[in-house]
């Protein structure tokens, strides 16, 4: 379910605005705008849904317009043109108070430069938010509390903030936030003034937070590797447009510009991947339990398979069968290929990643079986080239036998 939905949204800095406007919709480039008018056009035509309880991430490059795009959505900013639905109230056509009303209870925003009062304690700019809403001192104190416990800063509620880190300041700007329940949080570049340590930390921390808190999370940052870490979608902005929305791994496997190739072409894809967008679903040719041995041997000619995946009657995952262990039993006088089926075979799931199949080539030299957790039922295979060419960045049209021996090689 959306809960937040933006129509047709579009952001002009400057004083021509209306034939700004009139020129983008002719379809003038933001370029040829600001020549003509003078005006910067900040976003343009943003359009998008985000549902309840997703972590949202708006990722591009310095001046790309995310900044703008996220301070309309509480209308810090007034959009030029188009209209944010936050639980179908059109929050463009509110008035003041009920505006300022989103903004304390809905909508919290957490801003990069944390913009706590230096002088006050943890627990008053925690409970800031609170006491502005007249909301009695014994009851803003236990609530703010209860969220400085969640952001473990328990133990500091009665110091300045001046006198914290810059982690902890950010900590106290998140409980702040959180302390007046809003269903959103609109988080500006939050973790980016931070060292790169304790950035890691903060986005774990959010990470487990989300996990019991359920918020909507709009998150901005220019950062692609924490958009990869924090997103359940992406969206890349760039010259005030979103070019392109998806998962990670949607926009890492079908990046739907040369400009979004670009940007993630560095990214580690091992650990984003998964098994769901490399298996082949129909895996080869899958043999029972009491299949013949000759049966088998015509299935592996025809397919020019060496190795089969077994299943039971009921499509259970049993093992592999290699041609060597076959012709081996037949010589011992087997008819069925039962004694064949090589059943310590690591399995791996539609939401394993690259990373954790990697090792598997090693142990067990072929594909990696695709199985549903729940049923064991076998739902495809990735090929161990699949598996090579997500981890050296190898394309298909360069792989041969030998480089597969070479690569897998390296991986070893
Ligand atoms: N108050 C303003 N007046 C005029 N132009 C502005 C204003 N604020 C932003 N802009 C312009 O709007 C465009 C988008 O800026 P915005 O700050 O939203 O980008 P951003 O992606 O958030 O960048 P950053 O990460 O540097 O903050 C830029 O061209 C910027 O120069």
């Amino acid at each position: 379910m959306s809960i937040l939905k933006i129509e047709d949204l579009t952001l002009i800095f400057g004083k021509e605005k209306e034939e700004a406007l009139s020129l983008l919709k002719k379809g003038s480039t933001k370029a040829e705008i600001l020549k003509e008018t003078g005006c910067t056009v900040a976003v343009k035509n943003a359009a998008f849904e985000i549902e309840k309880g997703e972590f949202f991430v708006i990722m591009g490059l310095s001046g790309s317009g995310k900044s703008s795009l996220l301070r309309c959505l509480n209308r810090l900013i007034e959009p030029t043109s188009g209209n944010v639905i936050l639980n179908e109230v059109n929050i463009t056509s509110l008035g003041d108070k009920e505006l300022q009303n989103v903004r304390r209870k809905e909508m919290a925003m957490v801003f990069q430069k944390f913009g706590l009062l230096p002088h006050r304690t943890v627990l008053e700019n925690v409970a800031f938010g609170l006491e502005l809403q007249d909301i009695p001192e014994k009851e803003r104190e236990e609530k703010a509390k209860k969220v400085i416990e969640l952001v473990s800063l328990q133990g500091y509620e009665n110091q300045p903030t001046a006198a914290l880190s810059g982690g902890m300041q950010q900590r106290v700007g998140l409980a702040r936030a959180l302390a007046n329940e809003p269903e959103i949080l609109l988080m500006d570049e939050a973790f980016s003034a931070l060292d790169p340590l304790i950035r890691t930390q903060m986005q774990d921390e959010l990470i487990d937070l989300q996990k019991t808190m359920h918020k909507t999370i709009v998150f901005i940052t220019h950062d692609l590797d924490e958009a990869i870490r924090l997103g359940d979608r992406i969206a890349i902005m760039k010259d005030g447009e979103i070019i392109q929305i998806g998962t990670p791994e949607e926009i890492l496997t079908n990046p739907a510009t040369d400009y979004v190739s670009s940007f993630v072409e560095k990214v580690d894809r091992k650990s984003i991947i998964t098994a769901a967008s490399l298996m082949f679903e129909k895996p080869t040719v899958a043999i029972f339990r009491k299949d013949g041995v000759e049966g088998t041997l015509r299935k592996m000619r025809s397919s020019g398979l060496t190795a089969l995946p077994a299943v039971s009657t009921d499509k259970e995952f049993l093992g592999f069968v290699y041609l060597k262990d076959i012709l081996e039993i037949k010589a011992k006088g087997h008819h069925t290929i039962e004694a064949a089926i090589i059943t310590d075979i690591p399995v791996a799931y539609p939401e394993t990643t690259v990373e954790t199949m990697l090792p598997f080539i090693a142990e067990n030299g072929r594909a990696v079986p695709i199985i549903d957790k729940d049923t064991r039922k076998l739902l495809g295979i990735v090929a161990q080239t699949s598996l090579l060419i997500e981890t050296t960045g190898t394309s298909w049209e360069n792989i041969t036998g030998n480089s597969i021996d070479n690569l897998q090689n390296e991986i070893i």
